[in-house]
């Protein structure tokens, strides 16, 4: 299937000479959800401004659903729902004004049933006549989300949709998420919460210093950067590894009394009594086990670590 968004060697230089992004190249298909993670400043609304027709790209192209976004902008536009970070209307407006008039400014005939049906999705019917300075912070994100969606949008970006949210308001908006992906929706959020990647994302997309590091299915990415860390106790703390067991991959902590042992989490079945095998034959006294596992986080950090 042909991609919904094709990003090809894109270059974005500000005018102050400074390269935000660095010959990025990008697949996006429809109706995944893909999570952009990267640190402050990595190039991910850049990146998101220059799909959304918002800044122009220096170099490379742009192709939504077959038309360029500077060329035929208003096509991609109106394709198009962009969830900011803030909100910028004016504050007096009422929400359901609000939300209409996002819908006018894309070009789409007035529609009052169908934004009563999103501010009703949104939880938001209920504050239909209240100005946006009555509401709380978690309200004015779910208006954000509302205008985004007013023209019936089929790709959805979401830029940090829960940056400074609570939790229930978090797992709210993932749950709208879902059923955006289960109405045809594809989406793209950028996140610093890399437990919301891990969460929600089919794949997962890594920007560093303006370049594109990896774009990968979640589940395969954790399988190939995943390890998993046996973590066994010593009842009788040792001073240091015993020369036996110096071919093995262990970290004895500064205590002498916790042995740490990491293995790939696709290892062979048997490898967990094989080394506490070793251990026993070694001398030592071996107290509580357990495993643990790598996270999608433990991954970011060492990838961004590595290209810093
Ligand atoms: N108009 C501009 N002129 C010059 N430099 C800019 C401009 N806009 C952004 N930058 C720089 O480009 C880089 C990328 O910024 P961008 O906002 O795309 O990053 P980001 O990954 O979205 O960061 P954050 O997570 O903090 O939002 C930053 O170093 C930023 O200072």
């Amino acid at each position: 299937m042909a991609p919904i968004i094709s990003v090809k060697n894109l270059r974005k230089t500000y005018s102050n000479g400074f390269t935000a992004l660095d010959d990025v190249s990008l697949d996006i298909r429809k109706g995944e959800i893909l999570a952009l993670l990267g640190p402050n400043g990595a190039g991910k609304t850049t990146l998101i401004s220059i799909i959304c027709g918002i800044t122009n790209p220096t170099d490379g192209q742009v192709v939504v659903d077959g038309f360029d976004v500077v060329k035929d902008f208003r096509e991609t536009r109106g394709r198009i729902g962009l969830v900011p970070q803030e909100l910028t209307t004016d504050m007096f407006e009422s929400v359901f004004n609000t939300v209409s008039f996002s819908r006018g400014l894309n070009g789409k005939k007035p529609n009052p049933a169908f934004i009563e049906e999103i501010l009703s999705d949104l939880s938001l019917l209920d504050k239909r006549d209240s100005a946006l300075r009555e509401l709380s912070g978690g309200m004015k994100r779910r208006v954000l989300i509302a205008k985004a969606l007013s023209h019936e949008p089929t790709i959805l970006f979401l830029d940090e949709p829960t940056a400074g949210v609570d939790v229930a308001l978090r797992k709210d908006m993932w749950q709208l998420v879902e059923r955006l992906r289960q109405r045809g929706v594809t989406i793209i959020l950028t996140t610093h919460y890399i437990e919301e990647a891990q969460e929600i994302a089919d794949r997962v997309g890594v920007i560093n210093r303006g370049k594109l590091l990896l774009v990968e299915e979640k589940d395969a990415l954790m399988r190939k950067l995943g390890k998993k860390q046996l973590v066994v106790q010593l009842t009788e703390p040792i001073p240091a590894l015993p020369a036996s067991l110096a071919h093995l991959d262990l970290d004895l902590n500064d205590a002498g009394n916790e042995l740490v042992y990491a293995y790939e989490l696709g290892s062979q079945d048997g490898v967990i009594a094989r080394v506490l095998d070793e251990l026993t034959k070694a001398g030592l006294q071996l107290g509580d086990l357990s495993t643990r596992q790598t996270s999608l986080e433990d991954i970011f950090v060492s990838l961004i670590g590595e290209n810093a």
